[in-house]
């Protein structure tokens, strides 16, 4: 942890419309905020889905800190853009502005966009995990199976109206209608292989806003946080809310936790990947924790 005073100037990548346009409403403050750490703050707004990582591209000579303020999708796309990069590489940052912020939370970012822009300015610096598969990278989570029928099924409309609420809801829904698949899981620590519901790799602890799942991740281990569903039960509910999931590895009836820094992932059918809420690629993937190679600024959180 240190404050690097030459960390003067910092680009904010700005999605106008996360979260309802949550972060216009109190820009002004959110930038005196700002203007209170670094000597030169300039605003990139985007557009549309891809214009965050084009402003990453160009930033990368200019910019000590890149911010992306916006939801986990504008979160997901500055920081792989930033992760890709080679050379001098620009430290990351978020201000949060979305549904569920869930990378922001787990920095130990103020979920008012106004404190956040205050503890930015404080300059706390930590080397960071990030996820990796295949030369894509992601902040917070990896996942096949039910996870991507819980983002695959949120209505827009339900989302602007209940925010959080509606990806329980479409937790739910999802439960009813899932579809087991062949799984093959190997890694150094755990092996599987036999149907399932769903497998996760988690860096950061929050999904959807809350922590039951991982309580204990550490985003500077150098190691994934992993889940096998073979199939959801009343008794891996009642697992998770009791937060039973925090040593290093734990099984319970119909499910498996371990943690690991590679897993090689193999399913018939191929599955759709969702990896930081955003559906992209299929299996197989060999997926890799790289241990804390992106410079972020965070709040007080301990690891
Ligand atoms: N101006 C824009 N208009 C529409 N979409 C945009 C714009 N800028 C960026 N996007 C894309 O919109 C997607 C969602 O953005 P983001 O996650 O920041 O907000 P959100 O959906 O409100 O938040 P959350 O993901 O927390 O629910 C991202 O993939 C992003 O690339």
């Amino acid at each position: 942890m240190s404050m690097p005073s030459f960390l003067n100037k910092a680009a904010i990548i700005l999605n106008p419309n996360a979260g309802q346009g949550r972060l216009q409403k109190q820009w002004d403050q959110v930038l005196e905020g700002l203007n209170n750490g670094f000597t030169d703050v300039k605003v990139y707004e985007t557009n549309e889905p891809g214009d965050g990582a084009v402003f990453v591209k160009k930033l990368q000579h200019e910019a000590d800190v890149i911010i992306a303020a916006g939801g986990d999708g504008t979160v997901h796309e500055v920081a792989e853009a930033i992760a890709a990069m080679e050379g001098q590489i620009p430290a990351f940052g978020i201000l949060p502005g979305g549904t569920c912020n869930d990378f922001s939370r787990a920095l130990g970012m103020n979920q008012d966009p106004v404190l956040a822009a205050q503890q930015l300015s404080q300059k706390q610096m930590r080397q960071i995990d990030i996820g990796e598969f295949g030369g894509e990278y992601f902040t917070n989570f990896w996942g096949i199976g039910l996870i991507t029928h819980v983002s695959e099924s949120i209505d827009p409309t339900t989302k602007d109206k209940f925010g959080r609420l509606s990806y329980y809801l479409s937790a739910a829904k999802s439960l009813q209608t899932w579809e087991p698949f062949d799984l093959k899981v190997q890694s150094e620590e755990f092996s599987f292989e036999g149907e399932a519901a769903m497998f996760l790799a988690v860096n950061g602890p929050f999904t959807g806003g809350i922590k039951p799942f991982f309580p204990n991740t550490d985003l500077q281990d150098g190691k994934l946080d992993c889940l096998v569903i073979e199939k959801p039960s009343v008794s891996f509910v009642w697992d998770v809310l009791q937060n039973r999931l925090t040593d290093t590895s734990v099984e319970g009836e119909g499910y498996h936790y371990f943690q690991s820094s590679e897993i090689e992932i193999q399913t018939t059918p191929p599955q759709l990947i969702d990896c930081d809420g955003e559906r992209k690629d299929r299996t197989p993937s060999i997926i890799k924790c790289m241990k804390q190679k992106l410079h972020t600024l965070t709040g007080d959180v301990s690891f």
